[in-house]
């Protein structure tokens, strides 16, 4: 092939290959001499739900406030649909950079009726045009008809649909939403969610959406970021963020964990709970091996397989009772059927070893 011709493929390729909605590419943020953001990349698919999630002050607003254009990053780039709008010598105000804002806050203004809080997201539009295109914008979120009402006349659950509509009506490349359900109370948030996420996907938008919810990021993301001191350390769908955590800390974020320390002899993974098959491993390396509490099966005493535990304490859930116990000097939490085991002083667990974590080193 001739160099010209090399090219022309090249060319070709950049001009079907759609741009991504968004790109976060090696980012760094410091504070003084502080890292609050440790060398972040991150790429949004178009039409993709991608939920951030950590620690309270692991760095997730700032990671959302770069991309928007409220802080400049030291270092790095953030490119939207293809173009930079941000590097060393590039820096786009929030405004120029096709981005849609859901805050926590939702900054309705009060005094504005909904139609023209809506219609508020659009620039350089005339009046009675941006008017029409908020009703059409509020039908899609299910409030046709409430143009006119005024934001306090609207339930919390709508006010957040208001922002949502405002956000998506200039068609911005990315949703950037920032903790946007923390001010609703835990029935309401579900639904909220639930209605944000169907009208994200019939618009066929792209969202980040920033949470220190896990419940919240495994129900919503596409993807899931998980970030920690200023990083993004793992990200993955959330079967397998769930089901792959890269160590135990992440898996901890999920839920509460039962590890145990093992050493590898012909492919299995000794535990006081049981034999884990852990594949081509060398003799002697070093494991944890970790189980969700719902991955240690708990049975009452007369059946035969498993080990024994005493319970130490017991807490009433509903759904399920949580047995506090220990094998070894290792504590663990279980999760039983409080009609099977309604008020044993003692159970067999048996470990389902599908569900097994195994992780290198002694965590
Ligand atoms: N303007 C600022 N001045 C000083 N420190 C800041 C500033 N902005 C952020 N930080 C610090 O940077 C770190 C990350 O903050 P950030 O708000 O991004 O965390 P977060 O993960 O969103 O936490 P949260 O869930 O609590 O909002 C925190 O330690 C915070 O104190």
């Amino acid at each position: 092939m001739t160099p010209d011709a090399g090219a022309a493929v090249t060319l070709e390729k950049t001009r079907t290959a759609a741009p991504l909605p968004l790109s976060l590419e090696q980012i760094e943020f410091s504070i003084g001499n502080r890292a609050i953001l440790r060398n972040v990349s991150l790429q949004i698919r178009p039409r993709e739900v991608v939920c951030l999630l950590g620690a309270s002050g692991c760095g997730k607003t700032t990671l959302l406030r770069v991309a928007a254009g409220i802080e400049r990053q030291s270092k790095g780039r953030v490119v939207v649909g293809g173009r930079v709008v941000a590097d060393a010598e590039v820096f786009l105000p929030p405004e120029a950079r096709r981005l849609g804002f859901v805050f926590q806050d939702l900054a309705l203004f009060p005094h504005m009726r909904i139609g023209e809080n809506v219609a508020y997201g659009l620039s350089g539009v005339r009046r009675a045009e941006a008017l029409k295109r908020a009703s059409v914008a509020l039908e899609q979120v299910g409030l046709a008809g409430y143009d006119r009402a005024y934001p306090h006349q609207l339930s919390g659950g709508q006010q957040q649909r208001v922002a949502l509509a405002r956000a998506l009506l200039p068609a911005p490349s990315v949703v950037l939403f920032d903790e946007p359900f923390t001010a609703l109370d835990r029935t309401l948030r579900a639904s909220v969610r639930e209605d944000v996420l169907s009208v994200l996907r019939a618009r066929e938008a792209t969202a980040v959406i920033v949470t220190h919810d896990p419940e919240e990021a495994l129900a919503m993301a596409d993807r899931i970021a998980l970030m920690r001191a200023g990083q993004i350390v793992q990200t993955g769908t959330p079967e397998e963020i769930w089901r792959w955590p890269i160590d135990l800390a992440a898996a901890r974020v999920f839920s509460t964990v039962n590890a145990f320390h093992a050493r590898v002899v012909g492919g299995v993974a000794e535990t006081p709970v049981g034999r884990v098959p852990v594949g081509q491993r060398p003799d002697g390396e070093l494991l944890t091996i970790a189980f969700r509490p719902e991955a240690l099966r708990v049975y009452p005493t007369d059946r035969e397989a498993g080990v024994e535990v005493a319970v130490e304490r017991r807490r009433f859930y509903g759904t399920h009772v949580e047995l506090l116990a220990h094998v070894g000097d290792v504590g663990l939490t279980l999760q039983a059927d409080p009609y099977q085991v309604p008020h044993a002083d003692t159970v067999r667990l048996v470990p389902d070893l599908r569900q097994a974590i195994v992780l290198e080193g002694h965590q």
